[in-house]
């Protein structure tokens, strides 16, 4: 407790140049007390940047950690110095890769079940587990601008829009058709995979790098829930009292792949340095907000919302209560 009340002093001495805000919504640039593996800008450290109107976006949709008592935010990492117009190249750069990714990621899975690799339902399934932890790989390529999650968006934006044009049988992309759905009906597009990408945008959006929030979120939605259905079709003999769709083998996965997946995606962002966790209480925090998440997908739900919703949501919420 006391480390991290030194911590929390340490931040709150963090000055603001311009706009008195509540001391609590300070911008955060500490200097690292771990070394990150990439230090792109050590000159970084140690430095206060004056607040800007630039930042009040960031302050007033995304969860502010100044005030948690389990992790502190620290600069994120920018690939070119502080020059606005590298970052917006950067950023630019960073939206064109991973829109490629998600193309040819797409792609890739259409060829393997027209060429009868892979079944379609898994092939659904490894889209559902790969797509949204590949992008939240990527989010340190982004710049450290307060935009850069917004260029990050644009990504599982353009996916809404294709979902949807093909959903609506406005335009045709057989492909994404076959590698997303279960029945090769393009309706479907517009349930699970819609609510996937939307979870995408507002994980990007509302929490970013900055926080545990949004990354158990997809850890949780893509890692367990995704998990869970491959486990649970093949080995799920084992049905649940409460639930006879859901299976034991299934809900077990969905809590181990969820549980390792975002302690392992909490070790690479706060390796990166973007934040640092008390890691004698993280353990027990993300056991019990996967437990949550594991409860709520096990539920006979689907039908009112779909798992790509109450999954993600349920997450964030406990995430909420346990990181602050
Ligand atoms: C199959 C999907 C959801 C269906 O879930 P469920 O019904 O089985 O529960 C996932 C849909 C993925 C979407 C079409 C593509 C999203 C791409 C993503 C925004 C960016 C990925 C980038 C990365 C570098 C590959
Ligand atoms: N907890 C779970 C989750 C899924 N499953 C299996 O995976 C299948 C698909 O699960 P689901 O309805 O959650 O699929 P999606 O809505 O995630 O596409 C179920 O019909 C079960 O056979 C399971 O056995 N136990």
């Amino acid at each position: 407790m006391e480390s991290i009340m030194s911590h929390r002093a340490s931040i709150l001495s963090f000055t603001l140049a311009t706009t008195s805000l509540p001391s609590k919504m300070s911008i955060l640039q500490q200097p690292t007390t771990r070394t990150p593996l990439l230090n792109f800008c050590p000159n970084l450290q140690n430095q206060t940047r004056a607040f800007t109107t630039k930042d009040i976006p960031s302050l007033l949709f995304h969860h502010n950690p100044s005030n948690s008592s389990s992790f502190k935010v620290y600069s994120s990492l920018n690939l070119f110095s502080s020059d606005q117009s590298n970052m917006i190249l950067q950023d630019v750069g960073a939206t064109g890769l991973v829109m490629v990714g998600a193309y040819s990621l797409v792609l890739v899975f259409d060829n393997l079940t027209k060429n009868q690799v892979i079944q379609q339902n898994l092939s659904r399934k490894l889209v559902h587990v790969l797509s949204g932890l590949l992008f939240l790989s990527c989010w340190p390529i982004f710049s450290n601008s307060a935009e850069a999650r917004y260029f990050a968006a644009v990504v599982p934006f353009v996916n809404c829009a294709r979902l949807i044009l093909n959903g609506l049988s406005l335009t045709t992309d057989a492909g994404l058709v076959k590698s997303v759905t279960r029945e090769g009906n393009p309706r479907e597009l517009l349930k699970g995979p819609l609510c996937y990408v939307l979870i995408l945008i507002l994980s990007a959006v509302a929490y970013w790098r900055d926080s545990p929030v949004g990354i158990m979120s997809l850890a949780m939605m893509c890692g367990g829930d995704g998990v869970a259905d491959i486990i649970g079709r093949r080995y799920g003999k084992q049905k649940l009292p409460y639930n006879q769709q859901k299976s034991w083998a299934g809900s077990i996965s969905m809590f181990t792949f969820g549980f390792l997946i975002s302690i392992g995606m909490l070790k690479y962002f706060t390796a990166l340095g973007y934040f640092e966790l008390d890691w004698s209480s993280t353990m027990g925090r993300v056991a019990l907000v996967s437990l949550v998440a594991t409860i709520v997908e096990s539920l006979p739900t689907t039908e009112v919302l779909d798992d790509n919703l109450s999954v993600p949501l349920s997450t964030m919420l406990v995430a909420v209560l346990m990181f602050g």
